[in-house]
This record gives C-alpha cells, sequence and structure tokens, in this order.
C-alpha cells in the first residue's frame, strides 16, 4: 500500500485495530463459528444461522423491494453488478430480530452496522470481483468517511441453495463458496493492523441455473446511523 494511501486510511485504523481484535476473539470463543484456514484474511462461517423460514420470509421481502443493483461509483448499467438488489424495512420487527442475531454474534454495536441489503441473481447476473471496503479518490468517500466511515465486517447470508453457478469466489484465497441456504458468511474488511486488505477481494459469479438470494449487512468503524 502507497504511503499516499495510507493517510486517507489512518482515520479508522485503530478503531478497525481494536474492533477486529474484539470480534476475533467472540468469533473464536463461539463453536458455531468456523474460521476458513487462510492467515492472508479473517473468513469465517456460520451453518444453520437464520431457518428456512426465516429464509423465505427475508426473499419475500427482498421481492418487493428489489431494483437493478448500483454501485458507489458506477451504475447497473456498467454491467459490473447485474443482481438486482433493494434495502429492506429496517423498521420491521422481524429484521431487527435477525439484525440483533448478528450484532450478538459479533459483539458489535447495532448502530455501527448499516441496514440490511438484499440481493436477488437471476440466470447470467453476477458481482464482479471488488472489495468491500471504501476506496479514496472516489465520489463516494467524503459523504462515507463523514457517515459511519470504512465498513469494517461484511455479514452475508444466503438464502437458497442455488441449482448451478452463484459461488461467492476469493480468487486470493483460493476459495470458492456455494451458496447454501441459512449459512452465514462473515470476513474482515481489514487486516490486523486496521487498513483494507486486498485479499479480500471477491465476486458474485454468474448464476447458471435457478436464482440465488443474499442478505447483506455491513457493519462500520463508526456510528452508521
Ligand atoms: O453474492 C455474492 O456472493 C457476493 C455479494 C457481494 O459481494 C456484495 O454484495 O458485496
Ligand atoms: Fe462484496
Amino acid at each position: 500500500m502507497t504511503p499516499e494511501v495510507a493517510t486517507e486510511f489512518r482515520k479508522d485504523q485503530p478503531i478497525l485495530r481494536a474492533m477486529g481484535q474484539r470480534v476475533r476473539e467472540r468469533l473464536a470463543a463461539n463453536p458455531a463459528v468456523w474460521r476458513a484456514p487462510t492467515d492472508k484474511a479473517e473468513l469465517y462461517a456460520v451453518a444453520d444461522f437464520i431457518s428456512a423460514d426465516e429464509c423465505a420470509r427475508l426473499i419475500a421481502m427482498i421481492d418487493e423491494v428489489a431494483k437493478p443493483s448500483t454501485v458507489f461509483d458506477m451504475t447497473y448499467a456498467d454491467g459490473y453488478r447485474t443482481s438486482f438488489s433493494g434495502d429492506v424495512d429496517p423498521h420491521d420487527p422481524f429484521v431487527k430480530k435477525i439484525e440483533r442475531r448478528l450484532d450478538d454474534l459479533l459483539g458489535v454495536e447495532p448502530s455501527w452496522g448499516e441496514t440490511v441489503q438484499g440481493q436477488r441473481y437471476a440466470p447470467g447476473q453476477q458481482f464482479k470481483a471488488h472489495h468491500d471496503w471504501f476506496h479514496p479518490n472516489t465520489s463516494y468517500w467524503d459523504r462515507e468517511t463523514e457517515k459511519g466511515g470504512q465498513r469494517a465486517w461484511t455479514a452475508m447470508i444466503y438464502l437458497n441453495n442455488v441449482e448451478a453457478g452463484g459461488t461467492t469466489d476469493f480468487n486470493e484465497l483460493n476459495m470458492s463458496i456455494e451458496p447454501k441456504q441459512g449459512v452465514l458468511l462473515l470476513w474482515n474488511n481489514v487486516d490486523e493492523n486496521g487498513l483494507p486488505n486486498r485479499a479480500t477481494l471477491h465476486a458474485g459469479t454468474p448464476v447458471v441455473s435457478g436464482v440465488k438470494y443474499v442478505a447483506t449487512k455491513w457493519y462500520r468503524a463508526r456510528p452508521w446511523l
């Protein structure tokens, strides 16, 4: 990482380092949490994090709000993220229940989490390789730095099994994760020093057949609400 970039990241670095340590220790003490065998990134999974009924309920909510996805600096037409997505109602008691379960797993202040975003991929749709952490020199950097700061953790739940395709690929880690209903995938977007981790590069690969639904919550360095 160039020194120039490191300057941009300095503001949240100590917070992210401390947060990483706290979450890491909490997850290590939880027997339901599996840690991927790599030291390049912190990637975890929890099986049966939510039930099939809960998945169905979230899927119905996603179908109500999903629109062509955008990425912070891009439009749908750029073809980078061709899924449909939308935020589910953050005031819905059922959504709050799922959020509480996530907050509690990580031991993170609820106010640091963004609203849960649902995403649906039809055959051929994908989210090309990207980092979830924010990059400086973008149109959104100042705004996001002001509101919540850097993205620290990503918590993504697979809501259904996909007939073919739709894996989440972490190419730097040589890992390709097949969607499985109810599984939570969790990773720290920054390294142990609190700096953005390039090895967290990942993609939602094109669905080949069937449909894929995920629900994602990102946790920030500071209160987002
Ligand atoms: O759908 C996936 O497997 C990955 C989604 C993703 O990376 C994201 O929404 O940031
Ligand atoms: Fe992502």
